[in-house]
Protein backbone atom coordinates (compact mmCIF):
# COMPACT_ATOMS: atom_id res chain seq x y z
CA UNK A 1 0.00 0.00 0.00
CA UNK A 2 1.04 3.59 -0.81
CA UNK A 3 -0.86 5.67 1.61
CA UNK A 4 0.93 9.05 0.61
CA UNK A 5 -0.49 11.41 -1.51
CA UNK A 6 2.71 12.36 -3.60
CA UNK A 7 4.44 14.28 -6.51
CA UNK A 8 6.55 12.49 -9.10
CA UNK A 9 9.08 10.44 -7.12
CA UNK A 10 10.38 7.50 -8.46
CA UNK A 11 11.99 4.39 -7.25
CA UNK A 12 15.99 4.32 -6.63
CA UNK A 13 17.60 1.62 -9.32
CA UNK A 14 20.39 1.04 -6.63
CA UNK A 15 18.24 0.47 -3.68
CA UNK A 16 17.93 -2.51 -2.02
CA UNK A 17 14.84 -4.84 -2.49
CA UNK A 18 14.30 -5.43 1.20
CA UNK A 19 14.75 -2.50 2.75
CA UNK A 20 12.58 -0.60 4.66
CA UNK A 21 14.04 2.77 4.27
CA UNK A 22 16.92 3.61 1.65
CA UNK A 23 19.12 6.07 2.52
CA UNK A 24 21.09 8.26 -0.57
CA UNK A 25 23.26 10.93 -0.68
CA UNK A 26 21.32 12.58 2.40
CA UNK A 27 22.97 15.63 3.51
CA UNK A 28 21.31 17.67 6.45
CA UNK A 29 21.43 21.07 7.57
CA UNK A 30 21.04 23.34 10.68
CA UNK A 31 21.20 26.65 8.94
CA UNK A 32 25.01 26.43 7.76
CA UNK A 33 25.82 23.69 9.91
CA UNK A 34 26.22 20.63 7.93
CA UNK A 35 25.29 17.75 10.36
CA UNK A 36 25.32 14.99 7.82
CA UNK A 37 27.52 14.53 5.20
CA UNK A 38 26.48 12.73 2.15
CA UNK A 39 24.43 9.63 3.80
CA UNK A 40 23.92 6.65 2.01
CA UNK A 41 22.41 3.14 3.77
CA UNK A 42 19.64 1.03 4.01
CA UNK A 43 17.29 -0.26 6.87
CA UNK A 44 16.92 -4.07 5.61
CA UNK A 45 13.16 -4.91 6.50
CA UNK A 46 12.51 -6.34 9.86
CA UNK A 47 16.08 -6.18 11.13
CA UNK A 48 17.60 -3.80 13.94
CA UNK A 49 20.01 -1.11 12.66
CA UNK A 50 21.71 0.18 15.57
CA UNK A 51 23.04 3.79 15.29
CA UNK A 52 26.64 4.26 17.14
CA UNK A 53 28.76 6.95 17.72
CA UNK A 54 30.09 9.77 19.86
CA UNK A 55 28.02 12.97 20.97
CA UNK A 56 26.91 15.55 18.37
CA UNK A 57 27.46 12.98 15.09
CA UNK A 58 24.28 13.01 13.58
CA UNK A 59 22.57 9.77 15.45
CA UNK A 60 19.16 11.82 16.61
CA UNK A 61 19.30 14.08 13.31
CA UNK A 62 18.93 11.16 11.35
CA UNK A 63 16.02 9.63 13.09
CA UNK A 64 14.49 12.95 12.97
CA UNK A 65 14.94 13.13 8.96
CA UNK A 66 12.60 10.08 8.71
CA UNK A 67 9.73 10.94 10.48
CA UNK A 68 10.35 14.91 9.05
CA UNK A 69 10.41 16.28 12.32
CA UNK A 70 12.67 19.15 11.20
CA UNK A 71 9.69 20.35 9.20
CA UNK A 72 9.18 22.15 12.57
CA UNK A 73 11.85 24.13 12.19
CA UNK A 74 12.60 26.82 9.78
CA UNK A 75 16.28 26.80 9.06
CA UNK A 76 16.39 23.19 8.96
CA UNK A 77 16.62 21.18 5.77
CA UNK A 78 17.59 17.90 4.12
CA UNK A 79 19.02 17.15 0.39
CA UNK A 80 19.43 13.48 -0.81
CA UNK A 81 16.77 10.90 -1.16
CA UNK A 82 15.04 8.78 2.11
CA UNK A 83 13.08 5.82 0.19
CA UNK A 84 10.36 4.60 1.78
CA UNK A 85 7.89 2.00 0.00
CA UNK A 86 8.67 3.98 -3.48
CA UNK A 87 8.67 7.38 -2.33
CA UNK A 88 11.38 10.10 -1.48
CA UNK A 89 10.05 10.92 1.79
CA UNK A 90 12.05 14.18 1.49
CA UNK A 91 9.62 15.77 -1.18
CA UNK A 92 7.25 18.03 -0.39
CA UNK A 93 4.10 16.11 -1.51
CA UNK A 94 4.18 13.57 1.84
CA UNK A 95 1.32 13.57 4.11
CA UNK A 96 3.07 14.17 7.49
CA UNK A 97 0.50 12.63 9.38
CA UNK A 98 0.35 9.38 7.36
CA UNK A 99 4.25 9.41 7.39
CA UNK A 100 4.43 9.54 11.17
CA UNK A 101 1.79 6.55 11.86
CA UNK A 102 3.58 4.39 9.67
CA UNK A 103 6.94 5.50 11.12
CA UNK A 104 7.05 5.75 14.81
CA UNK A 105 9.29 7.42 17.39
CA UNK A 106 9.94 6.66 20.96
CA UNK A 107 12.71 9.75 22.38
CA UNK A 108 15.34 9.25 24.72
CA UNK A 109 12.76 10.10 27.79
CA UNK A 110 9.86 8.40 28.61
CA UNK A 111 7.14 10.94 27.01
CA UNK A 112 3.88 9.57 28.20
CA UNK A 113 0.75 12.31 27.07
CA UNK A 114 -1.24 13.92 30.11
CA UNK A 115 -3.81 11.25 29.77
CA UNK A 116 -4.84 7.95 31.01
CA UNK A 117 -2.70 4.83 30.28
CA UNK A 118 -5.75 3.81 28.04
CA UNK A 119 -6.12 7.23 26.27
CA UNK A 120 -2.41 7.17 25.52
CA UNK A 121 -2.50 4.55 22.84
CA UNK A 122 -5.90 5.19 21.54
CA UNK A 123 -5.06 9.27 21.14
CA UNK A 124 -2.88 8.37 17.99
CA UNK A 125 -5.06 5.07 16.66
CA UNK A 126 -8.31 7.62 16.76
CA UNK A 127 -5.95 10.18 14.48
CA UNK A 128 -5.73 7.48 11.79
CA UNK A 129 -8.69 4.87 12.05
CA UNK A 130 -12.69 4.72 13.20
CA UNK A 131 -12.69 1.73 15.32
CA UNK A 132 -15.61 0.84 17.32
CA UNK A 133 -15.34 0.84 21.13
CA UNK A 134 -14.84 -2.94 21.34
CA UNK A 135 -11.72 -2.98 18.58
CA UNK A 136 -10.10 -0.27 20.09
CA UNK A 137 -10.27 -2.19 23.70
CA UNK A 138 -8.73 -5.06 21.39
CA UNK A 139 -6.20 -2.94 20.15
CA UNK A 140 -5.32 -1.01 23.53
CA UNK A 141 -4.93 -4.64 24.76
CA UNK A 142 -2.57 -6.22 22.19
CA UNK A 143 -0.49 -3.58 22.18
CA UNK A 144 0.09 -3.40 25.71
CA UNK A 145 0.26 -7.21 25.78
CA UNK A 146 2.69 -7.03 23.08
CA UNK A 147 5.12 -4.71 25.13
CA UNK A 148 4.82 -6.99 28.01
CA UNK A 149 2.81 -4.31 30.33
CA UNK A 150 -1.17 -5.64 30.03
CA UNK A 151 -0.41 -7.94 33.10
CA UNK A 152 1.02 -4.96 34.82
CA UNK A 153 -1.72 -2.19 33.92
CA UNK A 154 -4.79 -3.99 32.86
CA UNK A 155 -6.72 -2.75 36.08
CA UNK A 156 -5.89 0.60 36.03
CA UNK A 157 -6.02 1.71 32.19
CA UNK A 158 -8.00 4.49 33.07
CA UNK A 159 -5.70 5.95 35.97
CA UNK A 160 -2.86 8.92 34.36
CA UNK A 161 -0.01 7.82 32.72
CA UNK A 162 2.59 9.54 35.05
CA UNK A 163 1.53 6.94 37.45
CA UNK A 164 3.63 4.87 36.28
CA UNK A 165 7.03 4.02 36.57
CA UNK A 166 9.79 5.08 34.24
CA UNK A 167 10.72 2.01 32.60
CA UNK A 168 6.94 1.10 32.38
CA UNK A 169 6.43 4.74 31.07
CA UNK A 170 8.71 3.38 28.39
CA UNK A 171 6.57 0.61 27.35
CA UNK A 172 3.86 2.59 27.33
CA UNK A 173 5.34 5.01 24.82
CA UNK A 174 6.18 2.22 22.37
CA UNK A 175 3.04 0.78 22.60
CA UNK A 176 1.21 3.96 21.50
CA UNK A 177 4.18 4.17 18.82
CA UNK A 178 3.20 0.70 17.83
CA UNK A 179 -0.73 0.70 17.89
CA UNK A 180 -0.68 2.69 14.71
CA UNK A 181 0.79 -0.08 13.17
CA UNK A 182 3.96 1.54 11.36
CA UNK A 183 6.27 -0.13 8.89
CA UNK A 184 9.37 1.28 10.89
CA UNK A 185 9.99 2.17 14.60
CA UNK A 186 12.54 4.93 15.42
CA UNK A 187 14.23 4.94 19.19
CA UNK A 188 16.48 7.19 20.54
CA UNK A 189 18.68 6.32 23.27
CA UNK A 190 15.46 4.43 24.67
CA UNK A 191 16.87 3.39 28.05
CA UNK A 192 19.24 5.94 28.51
CA UNK A 193 16.85 6.72 31.13
CA UNK A 194 16.28 3.56 32.78
CA UNK A 195 17.34 0.85 35.13
CA UNK A 196 19.67 -1.99 34.16
CA UNK A 197 16.15 -4.70 34.65
CA UNK A 198 14.06 -1.95 32.40
CA UNK A 199 16.64 -1.74 30.00
CA UNK A 200 16.65 -5.47 29.87
CA UNK A 201 13.06 -5.77 29.38
CA UNK A 202 13.05 -3.09 26.58
CA UNK A 203 15.75 -5.21 24.72
CA UNK A 204 14.09 -8.67 25.00
CA UNK A 205 11.06 -6.55 23.37
CA UNK A 206 13.31 -5.19 20.85
CA UNK A 207 14.16 -8.86 19.89
CA UNK A 208 9.87 -9.72 19.57
CA UNK A 209 9.56 -6.43 17.92
CA UNK A 210 11.68 -7.00 14.78
CA UNK A 211 9.35 -10.08 13.62
CA UNK A 212 6.72 -7.37 13.03
CA UNK A 213 8.77 -3.85 12.43
CA UNK A 214 11.92 -2.41 10.50
CA UNK A 215 13.66 -0.97 14.09
CA UNK A 216 16.57 2.03 13.94
CA UNK A 217 18.06 2.53 17.31
CA UNK A 218 20.56 5.26 18.54
CA UNK A 219 22.50 4.25 21.33
CA UNK A 220 25.60 4.99 23.39
CA UNK A 221 25.65 1.42 24.54
CA UNK A 222 28.07 -0.60 22.84
CA UNK A 223 26.61 -3.88 24.85
CA UNK A 224 23.02 -2.97 23.77
CA UNK A 225 23.60 -2.58 20.27
CA UNK A 226 25.57 -5.60 20.52
CA UNK A 227 22.82 -7.59 21.90
CA UNK A 228 20.41 -6.26 19.88
CA UNK A 229 21.14 -5.52 16.49
CA UNK A 230 21.63 -7.00 13.31
CA UNK A 231 23.57 -4.35 11.26
CA UNK A 232 25.37 -1.38 13.81
CA UNK A 233 26.50 1.60 11.50
CA UNK A 234 29.05 4.04 12.78
CA UNK A 235 29.07 7.09 12.47
CA UNK A 236 32.26 10.21 13.35
CA UNK A 237 31.25 14.18 12.19
CA UNK A 238 27.99 13.59 10.22
CA UNK A 239 30.04 10.77 8.59
CA UNK A 240 28.78 7.29 8.22
CA UNK A 241 31.98 5.85 8.73
CA UNK A 242 31.42 2.15 8.46
CA UNK A 243 28.67 -0.33 8.43
CA UNK A 244 28.56 -3.72 9.12
CA UNK A 245 26.91 -6.91 10.79
CA UNK A 246 26.78 -6.21 14.23
CA UNK A 247 29.67 -9.28 14.54
CA UNK A 248 31.74 -8.14 12.66
CA UNK A 249 31.65 -4.72 13.05
CA UNK A 250 32.17 -5.01 16.75
CA UNK A 251 34.50 -8.19 16.11
CA UNK A 252 36.98 -7.21 13.41
CA UNK A 253 36.02 -3.68 12.18
CA UNK A 254 37.94 -2.89 9.12
CA UNK A 255 38.60 0.99 10.09
CA UNK A 256 40.96 1.97 12.70
CA UNK A 257 38.47 5.09 13.57
CA UNK A 258 36.12 2.51 14.50
CA UNK A 259 37.99 0.00 16.08
CA UNK A 260 39.41 3.25 18.43
CA UNK A 261 35.32 3.86 18.94
CA UNK A 262 34.06 0.87 20.36
CA UNK A 263 37.03 -0.16 22.31
CA UNK A 264 36.51 3.53 24.19
CA UNK A 265 39.93 5.29 22.99
CA UNK A 266 37.75 8.62 22.10
CA UNK A 267 34.43 9.64 22.43
N1 LIG B 1 18.65 22.47 16.66
C1 LIG B 1 19.92 22.50 16.29
N2 LIG B 1 20.48 23.62 15.81
C2 LIG B 1 21.77 23.66 15.39
N3 LIG B 1 22.60 22.60 15.42
C3 LIG B 1 22.10 21.45 15.93
C4 LIG B 1 20.76 21.33 16.38
N4 LIG B 1 20.56 20.07 16.81
C5 LIG B 1 21.73 19.43 16.63
N5 LIG B 1 22.65 20.25 16.10
C6 LIG B 1 24.04 19.92 15.74
O1 LIG B 1 24.02 18.88 14.80
C7 LIG B 1 25.05 17.94 15.07
C8 LIG B 1 24.46 16.56 15.23
O2 LIG B 1 23.63 16.54 16.39
P1 LIG B 1 22.83 15.24 16.84
O3 LIG B 1 21.94 15.62 17.99
O4 LIG B 1 22.18 14.63 15.66
O5 LIG B 1 24.00 14.29 17.32
P2 LIG B 1 23.94 12.90 18.12
O6 LIG B 1 24.96 12.05 17.48
O7 LIG B 1 22.56 12.40 18.18
O8 LIG B 1 24.43 13.37 19.56
P3 LIG B 1 24.06 12.77 21.01
O9 LIG B 1 24.66 11.42 21.05
O10 LIG B 1 24.74 13.71 21.95
O11 LIG B 1 22.57 12.78 21.15
C9 LIG B 1 25.78 18.45 16.30
O12 LIG B 1 26.91 19.16 15.88
C10 LIG B 1 24.77 19.35 16.94
O13 LIG B 1 25.41 20.39 17.69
Amino acid sequence: MNAYSMTGSTMDATMTADAALSVRNLSFFYGQTEALKNITLDFPKGCVTAMIGPSGCGKSTLLRVFNRMYDLYPGQRATGEVMFDGVNLLESGVDLNQLRARIGMVFQKPTPFPMSIYDNIAFGVRLHERLSRRDMDHRVEEVLTRVALWSEVRDRLRSPASGLSGGQQQRLCIARSIATKPEVLLLDEPTSALDPISTARIEELLDELKDHFTIAIVTHNMQQAARCADQVAFFYLGELIEMDSADRLFTAPRLKQTQDYITGRFG
